[in-house]
């Protein structure tokens, strides 16, 4: 493909005005690909244009990067304030010339030196890009296409409560719901955000030119007379075998405040009217269906990286998360595009929290922040990534120690991309 010289620019960098700013740069970068006008509705309800970024030539935008304040789950602890990064597009035009680099660059600076979100965190669109700025994959989620002939469960928890009914709603009327069973469902799941107002009415969200020939997003909800215990979105896509009925049920999201609930929702999502395959594209790695199913093989699972994550400061970063045990450990942190991080940690961690500081002593394990992004949410593990010689252990012990000690149950799972 051919694309026009620039005329030698020199870029200059400020926050956009609004959306309207994003819109050229976003499309071409994404092929050409226009939103629909609901999406971009929702896109420019949620930018926040002064921590949003543009890079421009002669006054027009040329690259683009969106920070979100989020609030989110971190082991041990309830939602905490991270910045989200999305959006971050170049035209083509522009790209290999280093904005992208500058854009992350300038964002994270301006986070250590107004001492805000000691966390960034992003949704990849490919997995090799963010490693170089120090994000590591920090959640996996496991794609599963449950067949027909795989539809029985091994369990059916009937819990202690009352028994529970089926209502079938829109979405949009379901937003109450949804909100309050997410808040009790994944209040100890690292990875999951706080969603209110324009951020879960985007989750709930059904643009027709969105659904891709499929029908209108629905919401199943468990509810047992005094509450609603669970929820599911999910949409049917016509498919007949041999004149059979074979329509995919697609699972955007399942959430359920106890095992009860939650089991009853899978139950009724495998057995909908003219249903097939029941396809969920994201669902945690240690999600309960996997041994709740009883031929798990045949929905074969299949593991992506998900939330990339980044320490923007390393001592908050660490100290503002809890851990599975006791450990004192020295961290030596290479961070070339971070260089306060650069340098060696001491890391104390134990049950009323942790502490960070700043030492000479000799360091116990030397790795990247790429790698401490990795293991940030208590999803990926030392133990793994020296295997992988992405970290290096200098006093034996060491790995055990801190793979024991940011390992989180449940695994970190964002059911948002930002
Ligand atoms: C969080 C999100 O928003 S994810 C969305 C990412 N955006 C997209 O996928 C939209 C389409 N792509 C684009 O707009 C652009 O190509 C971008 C944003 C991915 C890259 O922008 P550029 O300005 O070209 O990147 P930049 O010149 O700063 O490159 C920096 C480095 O990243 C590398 N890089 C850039 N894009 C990619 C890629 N897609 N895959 C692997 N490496 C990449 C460059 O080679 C360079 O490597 P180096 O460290 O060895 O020098």
């Amino acid at each position: 493909m051919h694309f026009p010289s620039p005329p030698s620019p020199d870029y200059d960098f400020r926050p956009p005005e609004d959306w309207s700013e994003f819109t050229e740069v976003v499309s071409l970068a994404y092929g050409g690909y226009d939103h629909s006008p609901e999406h971009r509705a929702t896109a420019a309800e949620l930018l926040e244009p002064k921590r949003s970024l543009l890079a421009c030539t002669a006054g027009r935008p040329c690259a683009t990067l969106a920070g979100y304040s989020l609030d989110m789950t971190l082991p041990g602890t309830g939602p905490r304030p991270v910045l989200g990064l999305g959006y971050i597009a170049v035209s083509p035009a522009h790209r290999r010339r280093g904005l992208m680099r500058e854009l992350i660059r300038r964002t994270l600076a301006d986070l250590h030196t107004t001492r805000a979100e000691p966390v960034a965190v992003l949704n990849s669109t490919e997995p090799d890009i963010y490693g170089r700025f120090g994000f590591g994959a920090a959640s996996h989620a496991v794609s599963l296409a449950i067949p027909v002939e795989a539809r029985e469960l091994t369990e059916m928890p009937a819990g202690d409560g009352p028994p529970l009914t089926l209502e079938v709603a829109s979405p949009a009327e379901s937003e109450a719901a949804v909100a309050a069973v997410c808040r009790a469902g994944l209040a100890e799941r690292p990875g999951t955000l706080r969603r209110e107002g324009a951020w879960l009415r985007r989750s709930l969200a059904d643009p027709p030119a969105d659904r891709g020939g499929a029908g209108r997003l629905l919401c199943m909800l468990a509810t047992d007379g005094t509450a609603v215990r669970g929820y599911a979105l999910y949409r049917l896509t016509a498919g007949w075998t041999r004149s059979y009925p074979r329509f995919t049920v697609s699972v955007r999201e399942l959430c359920a405040t106890d095992p009860a609930a939650y089991a009853f929702l899978w139950r009724a999502l495998l057995d909908v009217d003219l249903g097939g395959t029941v396809v969920a594209e994201a669902r945690p790695v240690d999600d309960p269906v996997l041994a709740l199913l009883a031929d798990p093989r045949s929905a074969a699972p299949t593991v992506r990286d998900q939330l990339y994550a980044r320490a923007v400061d390393v001592d908050r970063a660490l100290a503002g998360r809890g851990y599975a045990a006791e450990a004192e450990l020295v961290l030596e942190v290479s961070d070339p595009l971070c260089p306060w991080n650069e340098g060696r940690w001491r890391l104390i961690t134990g049950p009323a929290g942790a502490d960070c500081v700043r030492t000479h002593a000799a360091a116990d394990l030397a790795l990247t922040a790429r790698e401490l992004g990795a293991v940030l949410l208590g999803g990926g593990s030392f133990a793994q990534l020296a295997l992988a010689g992405r970290v290096t252990e200098l006093r034996p012990g060491a790995v055990r120690a801190a793979t024991v000690a940011f390992r989180h149950d449940p695994a970190p799972y964002c059911p948002v991309v930002f």
